[in-house]
C-alpha cells in the first residue's frame, strides 16, 4: 500500500477535542481522516465513552488509511498537554422546540471550566468554541481566560455558510441551473442563531454568476429563511442537534490552522472596531492560519444587509448580558 504518511516536520499537530458526544466525536474522526494531525485526544466526563469512541476510530485506520493516533480519556487533562488546538464541544445540545440561547446558563458553567482546565495544560493552544449559544460561549472563553483574541475562535459561520450553499444549490437546480453546493459561493455572517444570522445574498454566486441574476427575490428570501433555521430543522428531524456538518466544519478550521492555510472563513471573533463594533464576539470573515485568526476581512455591507448585521450584533449582546456571574 506504500507510505501514506503526509506529516511534514512542521505539521506535527496535537489536537484536543473536549466532549466526545455527537459533534466532538465527529470532529475527532474528520481530523483523523484529513491526515494532518499527529494526535487527537478526545476527553469527556462520561467514563469510558471517549476511550471507546477513540478505539473504534483507531480501528478504522487500516480501512481508511490514516496514521493519526486518536486517544480517548475520561477527565484526564494531563493527556491533553501541549495541544496546538483545543476544540470545545462539551455541553448540552438543544431539543426540538428550543433555541440555542436557552442553553446559556448550563453551558456557560461547562465551557468556563473546561477552557480553564485545558489552558493549564496547553498554554499556547488556539481554542475553537462550538458549544451553544456559540457566540456567547466564545465571548465567555475569551473573557474568562484573558487570552489574546486571535486564539479564541467560535465556529458557526462555516456551518451556516455550508447550509446557505446547500439551500442555494437546491433552489438553483429547481430553477433549471444545475449546481452542487460546492459550485456555489456564499457566506453567512452575524450571530449563530435562528433569527438574526445574515446570509449575504448580494455576494453569493454560482461559479461567479451572481445568484441575484438567477433566482427571484421570493426564492432568495426562502433560501435565507431556510438557512437561518437550518439547525432547528435538523434538530426537529433528529431529536437532537446536528453533528456531521458541524463536525466537518470544525475540523476544517483546525486544518486551516494546522496547514497555515490563511483561508478566509466566517468565524465568531472578538471585534475591536471592525464592522463598527467592539466588546463582543460575532461572526465575520477572518483569515485563518497558524496563529489563529490573523485579521478580520472587511466586507462593505450596505442597505438591508448592514441593518440585519447590526440587529444580529444587538442579539449577541443580549445573550452576553445573561452570562452574569460566569464572566467574573
Ligand atoms: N457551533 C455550532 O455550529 C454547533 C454547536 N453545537 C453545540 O455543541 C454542543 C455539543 O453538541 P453534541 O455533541 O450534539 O452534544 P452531545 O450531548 O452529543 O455531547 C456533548 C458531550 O459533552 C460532554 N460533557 C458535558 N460536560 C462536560 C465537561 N464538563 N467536560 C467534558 N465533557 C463534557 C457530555 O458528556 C457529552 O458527551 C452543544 O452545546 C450543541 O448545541 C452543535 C452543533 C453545531
Ligand atoms: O442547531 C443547533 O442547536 C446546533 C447548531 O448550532 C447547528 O446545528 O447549527
Amino acid at each position: 500500500m506504500g507510505d501514506t504518511r503526509v506529516f511534514k516536520e512542521e505539521v506535527l499537530m496535537k489536537v484536543t477535542v473536549v466532549g466526545a458526544g455527537n459533534v466532538g466525536a465527529t470532529v475527532a474522526n474528520v481530523v483523523a481522516l484529513k491526515k494532518f494531525a499527529q494526535e487527537v485526544v478526545l476527553i469527556d466526563i462520561k467514563e469510558g465513552v471517549s476511550e471507546g469512541k477513540a478505539m473504534d476510530m483507531m480501528q478504522c485506520s487500516h480501512a481508511l488509511n490514516f496514521d493519526t493516533t486518536v486517544k480517548g480519556v475520561t477527565n484526564d487533562y494531563a493527556a491533553t498537554a501541549d495541544s496546538d488546538v483545543v476544540v470545545v464541544t462539551s455541553g448540552l445540545p438543544r431539543k426540538p422546540g428550543m433555541t440555542r440561547e436557552e442553553l446559556v446558563g448550563v453551558n456557560a458553567k461547562i465551557v468556563k471550566s473546561v477552557v480553564e482546565q485545558a489552558l493549564k495544560y496547553s498554554p499556547n493552544a488556539i481554542f475553537i468554541i462550538i458549544s451553544n449559544p456559540m457566540d456567547a460561549m466564545t465571548y465567555l472563553a475569551l473573557k474568562s481566560t484573558g487570552l489574546p483574541r486571535n486564539r479564541v475562535i467560535g465556529m458557526g459561520g462555516m456551518l451556516d455558510s455550508s447550509r446557505f450553499r446547500y439551500y442555494l444549490s437546491e433552489a438553483l437546480n429547481a430553477a433549471g441551473h444545475p449546481a452542487t453546493p460546492s459550485d456555489v459561493d456564499g457566506m453567512v455572517i452575524g450571530g449563530h442563531n435562528d433569527k438574526t444570522m445574515v446570509p449575504l445574498v448580494s455576494i453569493a454566486t454560482l461559479r461567479g454568476i451572481p445568484v441575484t441574476q438567477l433566482l427571484s427575490k421570493e426564492v432568495l428570501a426562502d433560501v435565507v429563511q431556510k438557512t437561518k433555521v437550518g439547525g432547528a430543522t435538523l434538530t426537529g428531524l433528529l431529536g437532537t442537534s446536528a453533528w456531521y456538518a458541524p463536525g466537518a466544519s470544525a475540523a476544517t478550521l483546525v486544518e486551516a490552522i494546522a496547514l497555515d492555510a490563511k483561508k478566509v472563513i466566517p468565524c465568531c471573533v472578538y471585534l475591536e472596531g471592525e464592522y463598527g463594533e467592539k466588546e463582543l464576539c460575532v461572526g465575520v470573515p477572518i483569515v485563518l492560519g497558524k496563529g489563529g485568526f490573523e485579521k478580520v476581512v472587511d466586507v462593505k455591507l450596505e442597505g438591508e444587509e448592514k441593518a440585519k448585521f447590526e440587529e444580529s450584533v444587538e442579539a449577541a449582546r443580549a445573550v452576553n448580558a445573561q452570562l452574569g456571574d460566569a464572566l467574573k
